[in-house]
């Protein structure tokens, strides 16, 4: 299969192929939830909702293995880390809950709504969940043994945001010999629109590919996953 991409096409089979869903809690795209309350425009996540909801529906059908990712902590916090830990310090989470302590065991905590994934992306059976403690999903994560036992090595990234843990575990990927590539239409960023166009472009020109949800359905289209996994 050939996928249309920034700088040049990639050649992709289904089986050795994961569509990663990064993050997509309420945390990062629903009004309300850590990255709204922190002070970042989620005003325009509803269509990249919509457009992971197509690529996961055509992958599926594809037989490519879906895999989601959900970043967080127990409610305690442990497992964020203490001052000894960067993550203390830069997490805008756990700064936003220092300052405002009505918050704390709520924001990016399990078992809170804050760290369920969005209503409309449902896993199911078949998919992958992972849970992760920083912003690479390779980190302290089975990603790596998963893939590799899959037999997986291209990973088509969307998701939340796509300046940080995107790229994150886009990047990560590359150093262990994963091609990359992000869906920019399902993708939206941390920040000002510059941090989404600075992530593209270094993903483009240094560590990956980037294409687009329409080009991603057509390249699948037709292909249909194996019985193995249908059933
Ligand atoms: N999912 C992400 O990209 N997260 C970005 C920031 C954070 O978790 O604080």
């Amino acid at each position: 299969m050939i996928l249309p991409a920034r700088p040049e096409a990639l050649a992709f089979s289904p089986q050795q192929t994961a569509l990663i869903v990064v993050d997509m809690q309420n945390a990062y795209a629903s009004q309300g939830g850590y990255l709204d309350l922190a002070g970042f425009d989620v005003s325009a996540t509803g269509p990249v909702i919509a457009n992971i909801k197509t690529a996961i529906a055509a992958a599926r059908a594809a037989g490519i293995k879906v895999i989601f990712f959900q970043n967080g902590w127990d409610n305690q916090y442990v497992e964020a880390g203490g001052p000894g830990s960067p993550n203390f310090h830069k997490s805008n989470a756990l700064k936003t809950m220092r300052k405002r302590p009505a918050l704390m065991g709520k924001l990016l905590a399990k078992g809170d709504w804050d760290y369920d994934l969005v209503d409309e992306l449902r896993p199911q059976p078949g998919d992958i969940v992972l849970p992760k403690p920083r912003y690479s999903g390779f980190f302290n994560t089975q990603l790596d043994s998963l893939l590799r036992s899959y037999g997986i090595h291209h990973l088509v990234f969307t998701g939340i945001a796509t300046n940080v843990c995107v790229e994150s575990t886009l990047r990560d990927g590359f150093f262990l010999e994963y091609f990359g590539v992000v869906l920019e239409d399902a993708t939206h960023q941390a920040g000002p629109p510059f941090a989404q166009q600075a992530a593209l472009f270094n993903i483009e020109t240094f560590f990956g590919w980037v294409s687009d949800v329409a080009s991603f359905c057509r390249a699948v289209e037709g292909h249909s996953a194996p019985l193995s996994q249908t059933a």
